[in-house]
């Protein structure tokens, strides 16, 4: 039995720190998993690249993936498309790699649907009022799209209990070690329960 790859899903609302916590783990853990770059009709923003944070497209250009099959997972987020490509994501489980999404709620959801190899990890910020404070001081997005981010914050929080696990991104440092652990010990529980079944099959 060989070990295929984990994917593992972060999740949370908008300016809780997200990007920069998988910034950070990129930078310390960069060779245990690779980053699943998603999919988007959103306009980049000033310091985003094309092919690097995200596969910038039309939405004429993200339906065509739709109906192609193309996309693991998507969903709209505000205004615009958001997905992951499958292909990717496919290639990187199959060679044993770990692979980190960093989606939205529905869109986890719709992944936890259909795989099995997974782990769900939800963002949160220690209160709302900081959550505020983070977007606004990211300087990206206008006053009507703040509004619009804060109301689907409350709905994201709502839904954490459907994660496997909580992670508050208080220090972005100590965030980044919690989720290191939660992955090391998904990674011996999945080894244990191989192991205990390649006995078992052994036996018979
Ligand atoms: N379902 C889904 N959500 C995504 C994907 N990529 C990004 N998102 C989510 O879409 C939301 C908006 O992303 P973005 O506009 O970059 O804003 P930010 O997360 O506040 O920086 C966030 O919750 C992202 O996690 C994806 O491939 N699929
Ligand atoms: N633990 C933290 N404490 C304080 N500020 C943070 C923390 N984590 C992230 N930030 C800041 O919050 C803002 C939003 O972070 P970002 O990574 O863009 O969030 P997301 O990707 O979830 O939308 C950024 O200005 C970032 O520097």
């Amino acid at each position: 039995m060989s070990e295929k790859g984990m994917l593992i899903v972060l999740s949370g609302p908008s300016g809780v720190g997200k990007g920069t916590v998988r910034q950070a783990m990129v930078k310390k853990y960069g060779q245990q998993f690779k980053y699943s770059i998603s999919m988007t009709t959103r306009q980049p923003r000033a310091r985003e690249v094309n092919g690097v944070d995200y596969y910038f497209v039309s939405k004429d250009e993200f339906e065509h993936e739709i109906a192609n099959g193309g996309m693991l997972e998507y969903a709209q987020y505000v205004d615009n498309y958001y997905g992951t490509p499958l292909k990717y994501v496919n290639q990187m489980l199959d060679n044993g790699q770990d692979v980190l999404l960093e989606i939205e709620v529905k869109g986890a959801m719709q992944v936890r649907s259909k795989v099995s190899n997974g782990v769900f990890i939800f963002l949160a910020p220690p209160d709302l009022h900081s959550l505020q404070q983070r977007i606004e001081k990211r300087g990206t997005d206008d006053s009507e799209t703040i509004k619009k981010r804060m109301i689907k914050a409350r709905e994201e929080i709502n839904l954490m209990t459907n994660y496997d696990y909580v992670v508050v991104n208080d220090k972005v440092d100590l965030a980044v070690q919690r989720i290191e652990q939660i992955i090391a010990s998904e990674h011996l529980r999945v080894a244990r329960v191989l192991s205990s079944y390649q006995k078992m099959l052994g036996d018979n």
